[in-house]
């Protein structure tokens, strides 16, 4: 078992063909490898009108904040933030690094491929072996420091890659641990509930990846998809987009909402390992990004987790004889090695109760 977050994929190598590595710019017509001829059969393919329901916008300086949180993470597993504290100027040169990066020559990108056990990279989504068809899109993905693989794409010129990666990260863990206390507080969860938050209560050594997208204009973007349905893994996930739509969830008895670019906001998605430390009160929220005909899509995606050794499960204070624990503990490498291999049965591989109702896991529902 890797102890490692940067070491979970050895064991599930991804090997990809050249094809799928696409030169986006120069195609004027969908190839048949990209054309999802029905997104999923599972699922509602209608995408309801921002009029009737829209993702929770939160101002962090807001008094209510942590009651409007709750009713969120009840009924969401998404929102927005605003008055986060994040410079405004980190997030326009993060998307301004992350928009170089995939300007790129497609010869130039693949010297810092992801190799097919890795973790950082260029390359397409991990989750691409789950799907029939192609994505309409191409990521980066950076754990621990981006250097080595910055001197590959700018070998003269990467320092300035990396001062912003570093500062946008320094930024997005602060902002993370402030959200995990909003969150849980929210759930009647405090400092001293949790003690691998370390003895700061600032989850000083929480893991966490980068994970920049980019959604290239796209000749038919009706029969395309940008990023397939998944649950992160995540406890949550802060996500940063630019000013083009595309991001959707899926809200039980909605179906899918479109999560508009706000200028300034962050989105925040609630991912497994909190749906197990919370013991299913919150549930991860599954999304799909979707692309369109004119304009290129950025997003860049904090996927923070609890320290690599450290096993979670639901918090002692959440379980009891009317609610036993329905997860068993897991670590967060572990149960990344676990997505790797069931995908979105990750969760209920890690369950340890039938539903009450016997009805299925909310992430059985995504094949
Ligand atoms: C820590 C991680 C979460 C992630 C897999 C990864 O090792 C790094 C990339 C992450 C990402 C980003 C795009 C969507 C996603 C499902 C994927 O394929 O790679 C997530 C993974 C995840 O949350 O499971
Ligand atoms: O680009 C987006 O809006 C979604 C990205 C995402 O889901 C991810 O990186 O995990
Ligand atoms: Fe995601």
């Amino acid at each position: 078992m890797p102890s490692r977050i940067s070491d979970v994929f050895r064991a599930h190598p991804v090997h990809l063909h050249q094809k799928q590595y696409l030169d986006f710019n120069s195609v004027k017509e969908l190839p048949e490898s990209y054309a999802w001829a029905k997104f999923n059969n599972d699922y509602p393919s209608s995408v309801a009108s921002s009029k009737e329901e829209s993702v929770p916008v939160i101002d962090l300086h807001h008094p209510n904040a942590l009651t409007v949180m709750g009713h969120a993470c009840r009924t969401w597993g998404v929102f927005q933030v605003i008055n986060h504290g994040v410079p405004e100027d980190i997030l326009h040169q993060s998307l301004r690094e992350g928009k170089n990066l995939f300007s790129l020559p497609m010869q130039q990108k693949l010297k810092a491929a992801r190799s097919p056990g890795g973790i950082s990279g260029y390359g397409v989504a991990r989750i691409a072996p789950f799907f029939e068809k192609l994505m309409w899109s191409e990521g980066f993905t950076i754990v621990g420091s981006p250097l080595e693989h910055a001197q590959q794409l700018w070998p003269h010129d990467y320092t300035g890659f990396c001062d912003v990666i570093r500062e946008y990260k320094k930024e997005m863990k602060k902002l993370a641990g402030r959200l995990m206390w909003l969150v849980l507080g929210s759930l009647g969860i405090s400092k001293e509930d949790l003690k691998w938050a370390g003895p700061r209560g600032d989850f000083s050594g929480a893991a966490a990846a980068l994970q920049l997208n980019s959604y290239p204009a796209c000749p038919d973007p009706d029969r395309a998809m940008g990023l397939g349905v998944h649950t992160d893994s995540t406890l949550l996930t802060i996500l940063l987009q630019n000013n083009t739509s595309g991001l959707q969830v899926l809200k039980e008895g909605s179906g899918w909402i479109n999560v508009p670019p706000i200028p300034g906001a962050l989105v925040i998605n609630l991912g497994d390992m909190l749906q197990i430390l919370s013991n299913g009160l919150y549930q991860s929220v599954p999304h799909r990004a979707v692309v369109n005909r004119t304009q290129q899509r950025l997003s860049i995606a904090y996927l923070y987790g609890p320290p690599d050794s450290v096993l979670i499960s639901p918090i002692p204070k959440l379980v009891g004889p009317a609610c036993p624990p329905i997860y068993r503990s897991v670590t967060w490498t572990e149960y990344l090695q676990r997505k790797a291999k069931y995908f979105n049965r990750g969760l209920s591989s890690v369950r340890i109760h039938a539903t009450k109702n016997g009805l299925q896991d909310v992430n059985d529902k995504i094949v």
